[in-house]
C-alpha cells in the first residue's frame, strides 16, 4: 500500500492522522528500528540538554516508537539517573516518573507497556521524581511539525503531567520530543492544552523550537 503523501495529510482530521502516523512508525521494519535507534543516539547525545541532565525522564518504545534504548545505556555510563512514566493511579490521566535501573520490578500497565512496580507508599515515593525536578522529559512523539505542533497517542497525559510549567518559568526541566523522521508532518494546528516542547529529536535531525 502506497502511503499518502505530505500533501494528502492535509485532509485528514486528528484522529485519521494519528491513526496513519502510527500506523506508518509501526511499518519500519526491524532493521529501519534499529538504524533509527543507533541515529538517534547520535542525534540525542550531542545535545547540551541531555550533557548537562542529570535526572532524565524517558520511555520504553511501543506501538514503534523510535527506541530509546541506547540513550538509556548511555545514561547510565554517564551517571545519569533514568525516570520512566507511571499511570498515576486515582488520577485521570496523569504521569508519575518512576527510577528505572537495570534491576527495577516491572509491571505492565493497562496499555500494556512495561513500567516501574510500584510496591509500598515509601518505596515508590523514594524511587520517585516529581516532574519539576527532572532536568530534561524525552517525549514520545506520534506526529510533529517544524513550528512547535505536535501530537500524542491522545490521552493527554504528558500535557497535564506539565501543565505547571506554563506558570513557573523559573522550574521548567527541557522538554523534548522523540519521533521517526517519517512522523514529520506539514503542519499541525497548536493545541490551547499543548505545552510547548523546547525541540524534536529524529533519527535524522534536531528541530529546535523557533
Ligand atoms: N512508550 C510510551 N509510554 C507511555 C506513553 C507513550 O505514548 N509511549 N504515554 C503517552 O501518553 C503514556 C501512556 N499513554 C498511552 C495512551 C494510549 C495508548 C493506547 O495504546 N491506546 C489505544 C487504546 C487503548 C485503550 O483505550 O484500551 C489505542 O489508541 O489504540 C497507549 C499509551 C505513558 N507511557
Ligand atoms: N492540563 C489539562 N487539563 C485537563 N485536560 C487536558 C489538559 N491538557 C490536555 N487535556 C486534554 O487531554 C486531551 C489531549 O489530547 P491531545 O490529542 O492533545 O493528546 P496528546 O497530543 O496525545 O497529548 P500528550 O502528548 O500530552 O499525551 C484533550 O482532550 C485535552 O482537552
Amino acid at each position: 500500500m502506497t502511503l499518502p503523501s505530505s500533501d494528502s495529510l492535509y485532509s485528514l482530521n486528528r484522529p485519521q492522522l494519528r491513526r496513519e502516523m502510527r500506523r506508518r512508525r509501526r511499518s519500519l521494519s526491524p532493521a529501519q528500528q534499529k538504524r533509527a535507534a543507533q541515529q538517534l543516539l547520535n542525534q540525542v547525545k550531542k545535545l547540551p540538554q541531555f550533557l548537562r541532565a542529570r535526572r532524565i525522564a524517558v520511555y520504553l518504545a511501543n506501538d514503534g516508537e523510535i527506541d530509546p534504548v541506547h540513550v538509556i545505556k548511555q545514561m547510565r555510563k554517564m551517571g545519569k539517573t533514568c525516570y520512566l512514566p507511571v499511570l498515576k493511579p486515582l488520577v485521570v490521566n496523569q504521569l508519575w516518573f518512576v527510577r528505572y535501573d537495570l534491576n527495577t520490578p516491572m509491571t505492565r500497565n493497562k496499555f500494556g507497556i512495561p513500567e516501574p512496580r510500584i510496591k509500598g507508599f515509601s518505596d515508590n515515593r523514594l524511587n520517585r521524581c516529581a516532574a519539576k525536578y527532572l532536568d530534561l522529559v524525552l517525549f514520545p512523539l506520534v506526529a510533529f511539525d517544524t513550528q512547535g505542533g505536535r501530537m500524542g497517542m491522545g490521552g493527554g497525559f504528558y500535557d497535564r503531567t506539565f501543565a505547571f510549567t506554563r506558570q513557573s518559568a523559573s522550574v521548567r526541566p527541557a522538554l523534548l520530543g522523540l519521533a521517526h523522521e517519517c512522523q514529520k508532518t506539514e503542519h499541525l494546528p497548536v493545541e490551547s492544552w499543548d505545552i510547548p516542547l523546547h525541540g524534536i529529536v529524529t533519527d535524522q535531525d534536531v528541530y529546535p523550537a523557533s
